[in-house]
């Protein structure tokens, strides 16, 4: 029995309340810590209990940690909708657009990545022929055959509706460094996977199956730039063993993102040769510390805690030392001018630096009371003192994700109604 708007409003103010007790617990747990007298038996005892009255009291409420299960439980309740929905009207032209993605952001090698306000844009048309333009970056590099990566989306995306993959005009205009450490292999695929369903008139199930996270992530073989480039944000990605999964992480307010982008170009491919696939326990355990500092600093917003978080020891010293020699003087002096951290941007060879205000939000800063062109002129005078010869870019997280930003037929463009009036 589907839910009425009332039944939803009731279950979000006892999850409310039940936030609350839960906080209440977490408060009395740091009490009894910060005493110094550790977490003894009866307070456990107290949190089991203050759980179980919730569970019994509040039986609409699920406890946390039951991602899964709530998402299946969703996606039950939900079925029947879906199925229904899950196939509409073919379409004969679409336009997507999609962000650039920076991963790992130091620490977090194939696990977290940020979406930036730099975007790729293709449309795909119905035709008699098979043909691809390519104008933008990589525009002569990119292959004009079926193995360029939108049409490995686009097959994928037909694949999953089930019907044959038609003949298709491509026009990319890439606006996204090619090969630069800032996912353009990652924005070709979700390109061409949300085209191909769009054309294919095929809805992924969305509710906890995350199904075109799957498939993105498995033609890339590694979350960090899919995920963001998705759902925006900054995207934490694992796999549990069955499937992709991501998390958004906050994205501190007001962050400006320093790029500077060698002219050479690094493929990803070979950015990952030069790793041994052996890792040692000491440089397990920095890494470990340094994600949960990186995570931490991220959702608190507390800029000054991201230098540490973003330090690195599994990837970037030995991409510095085998290919990429601007790749530390860059991080020394972004850090020396003021960035709140500095890394190699993907696999590279892109260094990007994260910049804030001198306090609060950068837009309501006088622009000498900001740092980004500080520490973008400290990055142009130390790649030119160690001779790699770049651009340098001044932008901001993106928060949301690839976007469809037109078809034909349209989509309804009207205001949705929903039919529950009273
Ligand atoms: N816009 C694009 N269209 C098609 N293929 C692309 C596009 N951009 C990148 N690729 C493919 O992805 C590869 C480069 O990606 P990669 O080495 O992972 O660098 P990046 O950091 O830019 O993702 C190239 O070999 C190219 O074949
Ligand atoms: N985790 C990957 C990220 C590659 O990103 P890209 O933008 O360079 O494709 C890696 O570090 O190899």
């Amino acid at each position: 029995m589907p839910k009425s708007m009332s039944d939803r409003a009731g279950d979000m103010l006892l999850g409310a309340t039940f936030a609350a007790s839960l906080g209440a617990v977490a408060f009395l747990l740091k009490l009894r810590k910060g005493n110094g007298k550790g977490t003894d038996e009866s307070v456990k005892k107290a949190i089991l209990e203050a759980l179980d009255e919730a569970r019994h009291s509040h039986p609409n409420i699920k406890l946390p940690h039951q991602h899964e299960r709530k998402m299946q439980e969703r996606m039950r309740l939900h079925a029947v909708e879906d199925d229904l929905h899950s196939e509409g009207p073919e379409r004969r032209k679409v336009t997507v657009r999609v962000p650039a993605t920076s991963a790992n952001l130091g620490p977090g090698y194939d696990t977290i990545g940020m979406a930036l306000d730099m975007w790729s844009e293709i449309t795909v048309e119905r035709a008699d022929r098979f043909e691809i333009v390519a104008e933008g970056e990589g525009a002569d590099d990119v292959p004009k055959d079926e193995s360029n990566l939108v049409v490995t989306g686009m097959k994928a995306a037909f694949a999953a509706a089930k019907k044959p993959m038609p003949l298709l005009k491509y026009h990319c205009i890439n606006r996204i460094p090619y090969a630069r450490g800032l996912g353009s292999s990652s924005a070709a695929i979700v390109a061409g996977l949300i085209a191909g369903l769009v054309l294919a008139g095929h809805q992924l199930p969305c509710w906890g199956s995350e199904e075109l996270l799957q498939l993105a992530a498995c033609i890339e073989g590694h979350p960090d730039n899919v995920a963001p480039a998705i759902y925006g944000g900054i995207q934490l990605g694992i796999h549990t063993g069955e499937r992709w999964t991501s998390e958004r992480v906050n994205t501190p307010p007001g962050i400006q993102l320093v790029l500077f982008i060698p002219d050479f170009i690094g493929k990803t491919s070979d950015a990952r040769g030069v790793l041994d696939s052996n890792v040692e326990r000491k440089d397990a355990v920095y890494n470990i510390g340094r994600v949960a500092w990186l995570v931490n600093a991220l959702s608190t917003s507390n800029l000054d805690n991201l230098r540490f978080g973003v330090e690195d020891a599994l990837h970037q010293p030995q991409r510095g030392k085998a290919v990429y020699k601007h790749l530390y003087p860059l991080i020394e002096a972004a850090n020396a001018a003021g960035a709140n951290g500095c890394f190699l941007s993907g696999a590279g060879p892109t260094v990007m630096a994260i910049t804030s205000g001198a306090s609060g939000d950068i837009f309501a800063q006088r622009l000498s009371e900001r740092v980004d062109w500080t520490v973008a002129e400290a990055m142009v005078r130390t790649a030119e003192a160690v001779g790699v010869k770049g651009q340098v870019y001044i932008t901001s997280p993106a928060e949301h994700g690839a976007q469809v930003v037109s078809a034909e037929p349209a989509f309804s463009s009207k205001v949705v109604r929903f039919k529950g009036d009273v």
